[in-house]
């Protein structure tokens, strides 16, 4: 069953559940395996991309069994539904001049964000860089971006939870939930 506790925030705004929080801890552990078996010259630098992957970042980092190091950037390029130019509004307070990066995001959709930051990084002159998401929505790509690790693979309805927001409302949500734009009798069930 839904939680009422959903339905209630989301006013009838509640589309289908895509994953619990179990499920994206449990992806989060799969990939943190993939990354405790790569070879690593160095200890890797996890940067999340604030805000919406702080979660998500954490449950990856926290599943690690290898030496890494954890930072974060904040990019901003959302207001609502509606997308402009990515904006840097907090770079690293490390180094990453030479660094393997593992940048995450808890979701890549247009791909315009994720390819700014790899961008800038590679301006910076980092040694390498991976990318791990919670989501990947393939259908509205306008950059290309080389995706290494990926949680899931939903759809183009606009989600929220776990991270993703519309407006600033919704990260704490502990499922990945679609919010529809229009409201309706939501048939959600988990
Ligand atoms: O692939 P894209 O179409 O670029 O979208 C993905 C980005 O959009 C969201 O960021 P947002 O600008 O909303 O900032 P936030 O992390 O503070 O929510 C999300 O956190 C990703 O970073
Ligand atoms: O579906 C989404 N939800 C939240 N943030 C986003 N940023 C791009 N797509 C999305």
């Amino acid at each position: 069953m839904t939680p009422q506790f959903l339905k209630t925030m989301l006013d009838g705004h509640l589309g289908q559940i895509f994953a619990t929080a179990a499920d994206i801890e449990a992806a989060a552990g799969q990939i943190a395996r993939q990354i405790d078996d790569a070879t690593w010259q160095t200890p890797p630098l996890l940067i999340g991309v604030m805000k919406g992957a702080a979660q998500w970042t954490l449950a990856v980092s926290q599943q690690l069994t290898i030496q890494a190091d954890l930072d974060f950037v904040a990019v901003s390029s959302y207001t609502g539904t509606k997308q402009s130019l990515p904006k840097l509004t907090q770079a690293p307070t490390l180094s990453v001049t030479n660094r393997h990066v593992i940048l995450l995001d808890e979701i890549i959709d247009s791909g315009v964000t994720l390819a700014f930051l790899i961008d800038w990084l590679h301006e910076q002159q980092v040694a390498s860089i991976q990318t791990a998401v919670m989501v990947n929505k393939p259908v509205a790509r306008q950059r290309a971006v080389a995706l290494d690790y990926v949680g899931f693979t939903l759809p183009d309805v606009w989600l929220v939870g776990y991270g993703m927001d519309l407006d600033g409302a919704y990260r704490n949500l502990p499922v990945i939930a679609e919010y529809k734009t229009s409201t309706s009798v939501s048939t959600a069930d988990v």
